[in-house]
């Protein structure tokens, strides 16, 4: 069976909750007046936690198919974690997905392979679905190791999973000098390293662990080069930053996203 695309906005450290909920309500207006099929391609949005709530509501009230997702998880269950929030409250609030190490948060903040491994299984065990943040930074691309530095950050985080838990994961495969640059990797590049991963999982654990999986793309991401970017067939849609905090962009982006998907589909 086809896989979903997938179209989710990490908004990062950005807008409070009534700049959240504008932003929500009018991207429902833009996907109500553009007939958007949520069949074709999922669209999820990733707030800060302040957020979570006032964008589950307008979900709700709208009626809207949107997913919802969270930048980050604890590791730990619950109890006395100052500032932590744990996985099973963000289910609670009705998030489907959470990031796990985006290169922002393995640069600013101590997460090394351990915490991403605790985190991954703490969002399977409250049933959501973890979307792991892979990417080399340009001195890794300079010397041409970027395939094996990406599937190896994929390694060292699902190694320990079983099959089942393995086929519910999702990669955003984000090489660090694409991100917010404004120039996004080629569209070969992100099919390169997404067939590279696809192979990985395959690998590691079978074809069908390996044809679920679905693979995303990040890094300067736009309307302008989004169709472009889904040329390849193991892009299985994006992750976006500074596009997803306009509302006109990135509900051009999921169009476009769709298309693509529908495309495919008929292929
Ligand atoms: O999570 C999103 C990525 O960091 C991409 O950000 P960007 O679209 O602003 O380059």
């Amino acid at each position: 069976m086809a896989r979903t695309a997938l179209v989710a906005g990490n908004w990062k450290m950005n807008f409070d909750h009534f700049q959240a909920t504008y932003f929500m309500q009018k991207l429902a207006w833009l996907l109500r007046d553009a007939h958007y099929d949520f069949d074709d391609a999922e669209i999820a949005i990733m707030p800060p936690f302040t957020s979570i709530r006032s964008v589950q509501v307008l979900v709700e009230s709208e009626n809207m198919k949107i997913k919802i997702g969270a930048q980050n998880v604890s590791e730990m269950s619950g109890g006395a974690f100052t500032g932590d929030v744990s996985a099973e409250m963000l289910e609670k609030l009705g998030c489907s997905y959470t990031i796990i190490g985006h290169s922002e948060r393995r640069k600013y903040h101590p997460e090394d392979d351990v915490n991403l491994v605790d985190k991954v299984r703490a969002t399977l065990a409250a049933g959501m679905q973890p979307i792991l943040c892979v990417g080399e930074s340009f001195e890794e691309r300079r010397q041409g190791i970027e395939l094996t530095y990406a599937t190896n950050q994929v390694a060292d985080v699902t190694r320990d999973l079983s099959a089942g838990q393995a086929r519910r994961m999702l990669v955003a495969y984000e090489p660090v000098w694409a991100i917010g640059r404004g120039a996004s990797a080629t569209p070969q590049d992100a099919q390169d390293a997404a067939a590279a991963i696809r192979r990985h999982f395959a690998q590691a654990f079978d074809e069908d662990v390996a044809n679920d999986v679905r693979i995303l793309y990040g890094g300067s991401v736009k309307a302008a080069n989004a169709m472009d970017l889904m040329a390849g067939p193991d892009v299985d849609g994006f992750l976006i930053g500074g596009a997803s905090l306009d509302p006109e962009e990135f509900s051009k982006i999921a169009r476009i996203v769709a298309l693509a998907a529908r495309r495919r589909r008929k292929q």
